[in-house]
């Protein structure tokens, strides 16, 4: 099983043991500086095309919680922006912090947001399968979305309110139709660099797309994700599961983009 986590001997910091592209190149999470990003004018904008996506189940995977979609054609893809082709939706899942501090993976001229939203995509036209394209570098496209503390928000309830269902480490639920169109931002003005999972493998096949305008939600909702647990019903350690973030990584040779 994963041997991996966010505590202090199996965290972030010990990940290179196991999986040594943690001191790769291209990894994943970046502190963006909006100054340094590069204008390129081949940038257009992106299309989110998730009118007839289809979701399937929520799940505690003993990291975060994720949302699975039904990847078996090109009925929910994003597409556009730094990409040669259309990416297949196959989940979405959070990353946040504990009560009150940072919580998101990237931030923003070293500022993190409380929580941070990934909706994971992959190249179905050029791979095969999503494994194959995990492991590719323009395998897969993560749409990051940042989430700020304030006002309750609208429909993100409709995830909040199931996740006493998936409390432990392994269980899972039905949850379809939900369309996660509903937690995008009023505008998709965008950073883009190249870069790498965030977990465990930290493949280096991500292209990302972090959004500029964050959505917003309450303390409480934010408060809902912290009934989770990194553990299981059987085991008798409950770990609240919070702080599930790796911190920024060295940008290296890389070049952040923006559309003009
Ligand atoms: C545990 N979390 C990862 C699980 N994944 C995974 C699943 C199958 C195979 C595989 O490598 C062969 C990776 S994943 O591709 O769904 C993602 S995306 C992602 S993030 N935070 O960068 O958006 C983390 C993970
Ligand atoms: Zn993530």
């Amino acid at each position: 099983g994963d041997h991996w986590g966010y505590g202090k001997e199996d965290g972030p910091s010990a990940w290179h043991r196991h999986y040594p592209v943690a001191k790769g190149s291209r990894q994943s999470p970046i502190d963006i500086i909006p100054d340094e990003a590069r204008r390129d004018s081949s940038l257009g904008p992106i299309f989110l095309k998730y009118d007839r996506c289809t979701s399937l189940s929520i799940a505690n995977n003993g990291h975060s919680v994720v949302v699975e979609f039904d990847d078996s054609d090109d009925r929910s893809v994003i597409q556009g922006g730094p990409l040669d082709n259309p990416y297949r939706l196959k989940q979405f899942h959070f990353h946040w912090g504990g009560k009150g501090c940072e919580g998101s993976e990237h931030t923003v001229a070293g500022v993190g947001y409380a929580s941070e939203l990934h909706l994971v995509h992959w190249n179905a036209v050029k791979y095969t399968t999503y494994e194959d394209a995990a492991t590719a570098p323009d395998g897969l496209a993560v749409l990051g979305i940042f989430l700020e503390q304030g006002d309750d928000h609208r429909w993100l309830h409709t995830i909040t309110d199931v996740l006493y269902m998936v409390k432990f480490k392994g269980s899972a639920t039905n949850f379809k139709g939900f369309n996660p169109k509903c937690l995008l931002p009023s505008n998709l003005h965008y950073w883009t660099y190249l870069g790498s999972l965030t977990t465990p493998p930290l493949h280096e096949s991500v292209i990302w797309i972090v959004l500029k305008e964050p959505i917003v939600v309450s303390e409480k909702q934010l408060g809902m994700f912290r009934i989770l647990q990194f553990s299981g019903e059987e085991e008798d350690q409950r770990m609240r599961m919070e702080n599930n973030f790796r911190p920024p990584q060295p940008l290296k040779e890389r070049i952040l983009k923006k559309r003009c």
